[in-house]
């Protein structure tokens, strides 16, 4: 059967929207039809209709569709991209009184959640990132291209990377929506959930067709001028298919995206996937939220932009001593300097959200009351220059520079806007009076026109004695004047009637159309005169975005910077002294997020000092005590082993972002990676159990540690049986110590690893501090030189809640177990790993397997030829085999 012609344009609108619900605009409405309006009546609550009632005879079922008023638009978007879906809207594209025929529509634009622009759909903290995968692979390499725009504020991105680091990168950027080549297998679920995935075909991800989106963007050559280059090949290919969707699906002008910024590694400190969660950088492992992580803490911005700022630099925090040093000077002089942080934070209270308005403003989508928020927030600059007059710290006074004063815009937009505008320039009613001649003279001839007809329906009244007579107004008629049946017999004969209600007739009069005439034609002319104003405006606006885009950027830093000052402030943090040398020095130092939610003054504040390997050996020649590499933890459960090693990992990152700390002194030697590895969790979704999923970030840690790395590792080996479990900790101190020599913080149970203080030289046993009092222990949260005498296991079951009659138990078993231990001289160290310092092959000593075949293959292995994944697996393999040996 024939399509009707409108049913024909939806159709063609449904393939360029493809998978995206397509909200087709039919007048006042927006509809929805078949498998569209089926899907929306469930995710939108919308009731499902029928378009037509189908054709039974030849099997064809009633169409379904959902609708909603155009003026909802907004809301229902807001769900549809909520519920993680997109939406293409079309409109009707010309005026329809002007239409030959059906009214043109075509598809505006495609929404979703990476690329809106609208303050009500986006979260004003976070960046809305839309990242691009590009895989690649030449005869020599194999990478990942990975690029993110915010198209709400215009920045973007591009970096190279490793395959192997692609979740370290995701983690980092957070993005909400990714696009991913079609014919790839499709990604972990970890990376996936809770973000849009969009998929797109090869072609979009190639380098030719790369270029052409990028050259017709930027301009040929203009990357160069970023500062790419050939072996950034992967990046901009990224680079393009992200650049090319979003010209695909937002048919608005782009003029705000103005640069491609390269990100490099190395200039700012690597923290891979599962650090950033176990150190709850920017969310708690918990819930996911920004309540409870280290941004919650630290944050204490004014703006939004601001906000978004300060957790980028929580996700990247420096490695150069001298930029870090420079944001540290401009945190101290405001800190010093309380009058002027709290008169800056005052005006910041007025300044809007400028990259996002701009965004609005040059892809043509801003309404008058951004232009509004544009003055307003120009009327502050000048307090905020003024106050930054007298700075002393170069960082301050660069941004002090930077802040453009835009004054010909400013007064430009004061001039011509009132006070309060409306969301919408088709509401009216927001130019000032006296700044447009010509819409003067049309707003008074309406308001004339409008006096004049509230005479005419007084006179009329009179003439006619109909008391009840009153003039409206409707779409079809115009004016008319209104006279009820009572008094039909009143009506004078130059009344023209020209429609009859159930209680009423309706008349028009030649004077009353011909006033009519005069007063709508003015009032058009006025809202037309106002909308160009409008759009006059804007435009004045967006060609200034780079400066403006600039003078937010300055704004957005001096509200982190001292928004970092009221929180060393009110906190009480010292300014940590910045070296380049592998070094930690702590004196007093307390868990930023506890810091804060325990009760005030119950935190008990720790010291920490190691330095790496080679500084150590450096500063031994001139003090042989000087510190160690490698601190070994052991104390009870609950005693605080966990929260001091984050506590030290939180610190070393906070000062890297440019924070102060919390704490009396410290001394910081700039980390190049910080590794985390704390807390047991597993990975259901991929397969790999608690153990699997330990040991694989263990040989990470192992495999890509340097010696400027900090590391900290919490009970390594626990997802497996004691002797593996011990086996494996204690080749893993031996690989940190010995091979890669880095700070390292180890928190553990075994007990056993505490003898190793007499081989490593550079490994210091620390314990915390318990004290025991009528059978019960009391946690003193102190970290104390040497190692823990016991676990104190069943005191802590003790204090959970373990029945009495089970706990005796335990502390029985315990105690026969010690016995029959002391007896046979066996010890948990039975299949203690032993390295022989001469040929440094890692050998087993099973005592009770004196002949077995097995110690040949041990004897003869080489481990420093293995990776450390490889020699775990070899472990695991000897341990199963003897198992089976000792059941025979
Ligand atoms: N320095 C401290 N001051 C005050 N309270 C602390 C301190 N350190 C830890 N705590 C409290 O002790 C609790 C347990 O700490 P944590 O989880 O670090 O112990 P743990 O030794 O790692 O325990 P387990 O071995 O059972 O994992 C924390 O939740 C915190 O409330």
């Amino acid at each position: 059967m024939a399509l009707t012609p409108m049913m024909q344009q939806y159709h063609d609108a449904k393939q360029v929207a493809g998978d995206a619900l397509l909200l087709f605009r039919m007048g006042d409405f927006y509809e929805l039809f078949h498998e569209d309006a089926t899907k929306a009546a469930g995710i939108l609550g919308l009731s499902l209709t029928s378009r037509d009632k189908g054709d039974p005879k030849n099997g064809k079922e009633p169409t379904p569709m959902a609708g909603f008023p155009h003026h909802q638009l907004d809301q229902y978007l807001a769900k549809i991209i909520a519920a993680g879906m997109r939406a293409a809207v079309c409109e009707q594209v010309e005026d329809p009184k002007e239409a030959k025929g059906i009214v043109r529509r075509d598809v505006t634009r495609i929404v979703s959640r990476g690329t809106v622009t609208d303050d009500t759909l986006l979260d004003p903290q976070s960046s809305n990132f839309l990242l691009a995968i590009a895989p690649y692979e030449s005869s020599d390499r194999s990478a990942c291209g990975l690029a993110w725009i915010d198209v709400s504020t215009g920045r973007f991105e591009a970096t190279s990377v490793d395959p192997s680091r692609l979740g370290d990168e995701l983690a980092r950027i957070a993005p909400v929506e990714l696009l991913v080549r079609e014919d790839r297998p499709p990604l972990p679920v970890e990376w996936s959930e809770r973000r849009v995935v969009t998929s797109r075909p090869p072609w979009a991800f190639g380098q030719q067709a790369a270029k052409a989106a990028l050259d017709k963007h930027f301009g040929p050559h203009a990357l160069e001028g970023f500062g790419f280059n050939e072996s950034d090949a992967p990046a901009l290919a990224a680079a393009g298919a992200v650049l090319d969707y979003l010209v695909e699906t937002q048919k608005a002008s782009m003029a705000h995206i103005d640069r491609l910024v390269p990100h490099r590694t190395g200039s700012t400190l690597e923290i891979d996937e599962s650090t950033r969660r176990s150190l709850e950088i920017t969310k708690t492992i918990r819930d996911g939220t920004r309540e409870g992580s280290l941004w919650g803490v630290l944050d204490r911005t004014i703006t939004s932009m601001g906000a978004r700022l300060l957790g980028d630099w929580l996700a990247n925090p420096l490695t150069s001593v001298d930029t870090i040093v420079a944001r540290h000077d401009a945190v101290e002089e405001l800190l010093k300097n309380a009058s002027l942080t709290t008169a800056l934070r005052e005006t910041l209270r007025s300044i809007y959200d400028m990259p996002r308005l701009l965004a609005r403003i040059t892809t043509g989508r801003a309404s008058p009351r951004d232009l509004c928020f544009v003055a307003r927030t120009l009327a502050c600059l000048p307090k905020v220059k003024a106050k930054l007059a007298d700075r002393t710290s170069a960082r301050l006074e660069q941004l002090h520079t930077r802040i453009d004063l835009c004054g010909g815009i400013r007064k430009d937009l004061e001039t011509a806007l009132e006070e309060e505008c409306p969301l919408t320039a088709r509401e009216g009613g927001f130019i000032r009076s006296g700044f447009n001649a010509e819409l003067d003279e049309q707003r008074e001839l309406a308001k004339g026109g409008k006096q004049w007809i509230a005479k005419y329906q007084a006179e009329a009244i009179e003439r006619t004695g109909i008391p009840s007579m009153k003039i409206g107004f409707n779409r079809v008629f115009g004016y008319y004047l209104e006279v009820t049946h009572a008094h039909r017999d009143k009506v004078p004969d130059d009344f023209i009637r020209k429609q009859t209600l159930k209680n009423a007739e309706r008349y028009v009069t030649p004077e009353l159309k011909e006033y009519e005439e005069k007063v709508l034609a003015a009032e058009e002319r006025a809202q037309t005169l106002e909308y160009d104003l409008f759009v006059e405006l804007r435009e004045t606006v967006a060609s200034a975005a780079k400066r403006l885009q600039a003078t937010a950027t300055a704004l957005a830093e001096i509200d982190c910077l001292a928004s970092l000052a009221e929180l060393a402030r009110s906190r009480n943090y010292v300014r940590p002294e910045m070296v380049d040398q592998a070094k930690l020095e702590i004196i007093g130092g307390r868990h930023p997020v506890l810091d804060v939610t325990e009760p005030e003054g119950t935190f008990v504040p720790n010291d920490v000092a190691c330095k790496s390997r080679e500084s150590r050996v450096e500063s031994l020649e001139e003090d042989p005590a000087e510190g160690a590499s490698f601190l070994l933890i052991t104390g009870p459960n609950m005693a605080g082993k966990s929260t001091y090693i984050r506590q030290v990992a939180l610190l070393t990152l906070m000062s890297q972002v440019g924070s102060f700390v919390p704490a009396e002194k410290a001394t910081v030697g700039v980390a190049d990676r910080i590794f985390a590895r704390v807390g047991a969790s597993d990975d259901l979704a991929r397969g790999r159990s608690t153990f699997m999923v330990e040991m694989t970030e263990t040989a990470r840690i192992l495999n890509t540690a340097t010696p400027r790395s900090l590391v900290i590792l919490d009970e390594i080996g626990r997802g497996t049986s004691t002797y593996d479990g011990l086996s494996i900790a204690w080749a893993v101190v031996e690989h940190l110590h010995n091979v890669v020599g880095c700070r390292t913080l180890f928190a553990t149970h075994y007990h056993e690893l505490t003898d190793l203080e007499a081989q490593l030289t550079g490994l210091a046993n620390f314990n915390v501090a318990v004290q025991e009092h009528a059978g019960r222990v009391v946690f003193l949260h102190r970290i104390i030189s040497g190692s823990a005498d016991k676990s104190y296991g069943i005191h802590v079951a003790q204090l959970a809640g373990v029945p009495r009659e089970v706990n005796e138990r335990a502390a029985d078993i315990l105690e026969q177990l010690e016995a029959k231990s002391a007896q046979t001289g066996e010890s948990d160290q039975r299949y203690r790993l032993d390295r022989p310092a001469k040929n440094g092959s890692l050998q087993m000593t099973l005592f009770e397997m004196a002949d077995h075949p097995l110690l040949d293959e041990i004897r003869e292995l080489d481990i420093d030829s293995m990776t450390p994944l490889e020699a775990f697996g070899k472990l695991s393999d000897w341990h199963e085999q003897l198992g089976t040996l000792q059941d025979s």
